[in-house]
């Protein structure tokens, strides 16, 4: 990926109990799962590192309990990390003054959770400017930009309405419109979905994938919900006990698992809805290239049945409309029947 990075971390512990730091300490940052039992510590985030990369989406994906809510209030600083550094646009995150912390939450972090936190006297609107408001800018123009932003998310008509008068739908995209106000470099995205009902989930899916389109934003998403990963993740961090046990493209993590765990996950995921046309293309391009043509970011499942109707290869062009190589009908069919790829 060549973007470059916008926030970062190493080695970052998070344990709960006693004695956190002379913990780590004593066992040099090195304990073992007994000695957690033993002295009555947690290790919610072990030895966590990983780079977010500019107009990103990173899900960080896990089982309950894996340490996926306390990463993101580490990455965030809602609460403080034992140990570890994190660096935010190459800015020792850690070495801030609380003040200035706050200043950088305030004006450069975005964030989401599940349930919704509007406040219940106040309209849509209000809700969508109050960060404006905590931040001093004057009615008028935080209203403007409150409309605007509710508009985005696909809210026109509902500014007055009180959030007891809002779907459970709407109100997670009144939340997303507040979020996105103060116009955040990174926006972290805390199960905003999980509270929804599957169907209105997936069109929330839909509208997020297409808004990041307009706005590309560097975006941490936690969610336990596979699926979901899959559609909105550029990378997926797999947690369990605190570490990431794989970090990869979803490609990666469906068809080339670190282990059991991962793999777990990927079993019910049909290969062709995760492996794209630039995946599998053969990049030795013939002499005479075929009409036909396919971007090498599309799904295999949204390309199989054209293809195997009308049996031609297809170009495979790249973001930049240039030729990457060739999907032929056989590799097609090995991708998609055949199990293995490679
Ligand atoms: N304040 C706390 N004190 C002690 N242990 C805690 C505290 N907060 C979290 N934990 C423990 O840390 C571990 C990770 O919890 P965390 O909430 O980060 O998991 P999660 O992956 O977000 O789970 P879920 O999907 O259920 O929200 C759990 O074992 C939890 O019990």
């Amino acid at each position: 990926m060549n973007m470059p990075v916008k926030l970062s971390c190493r080695g970052l512990w998070k344990v709960f109990g006693p004695r956190p730091h002379a913990f780590l300490e004593r066992h040099d940052h090195r304990p073992a799962e007994a000695d957690f039992a033993a002295s009555h510590h947690v290790g919610a985030v072990r030895d966590v590192s990983f780079d977010v990369h500019e107009g990103e989406i990173l899900v960080i994906m896990g089982l309950s309990g894996s340490g996926k809510s306390t990463l993101i209030r580490c990455l965030t600083r809602l609460i403080e990390p034992t140990a570890g550094r994190m660096e935010f646009e190459n800015r020792d995150l850690l070495k801030l003054s609380r003040v200035e912390h706050l200043r950088l939450r305030r004006d450069k972090l975005g964030m989401v959770f599940q349930h919704f936190g509007l406040l219940p006297h106040r309209t849509a609107l209000d809700n969508v400017a109050f960060p404006l408001e905590v931040k001093g800018v004057d009615k008028e123009a935080r209203r403007a930009i409150a409309r605007r932003y509710l508009s985005i998310v696909g809210l026109d008509g509902k500014e007055a309405f009180y959030p007891r008068e809002l779907s459970g739908g709407q109100k997670q995209r009144v939340g997303i419109a507040r979020s996105l106000t103060t116009d955040p470099e990174i926006w972290f995205l805390d199960e905003p979905f999980s509270a929804l009902d599957p169907l209105i989930r997936r069109d929330l899916q839909d509208e997020f994938l297409k808004l990041q389109k307009q706005l590309h934003k560097t975006i941490i998403f936690i969610t336990h919900d596979f699926s979901e990963a899959l559609r909105v993740a550029d990378r997926i961090a797999i947690m369990k006990d605190g570490r990431i046990i794989q970090l990869d493209t979803p490609e990666n993590i469906v068809l080339r698992p670190a282990d059991g765990y991962v793999a777990r996950f990927g079993a019910d995921t049909p290969k062709d809805s995760v492996l794209s046309a630039g995946a599998i293309a053969d990049t030795a391009l013939p002499e005479r290239l075929p009409p036909r043509r396919v971007y090498d970011h599309q799904k295999l499942s949204d390309i199989a049945p054209d293809m195997l109707l009308d049996g031609e290869d297809r170009l495979v062009l790249d973001a930049a409309d240039l030729p990457a190589g060739i999907l032929t009908r056989r590799h097609l069919v090995s991708a998609v029947f055949g199990g293995r790829t490679s």
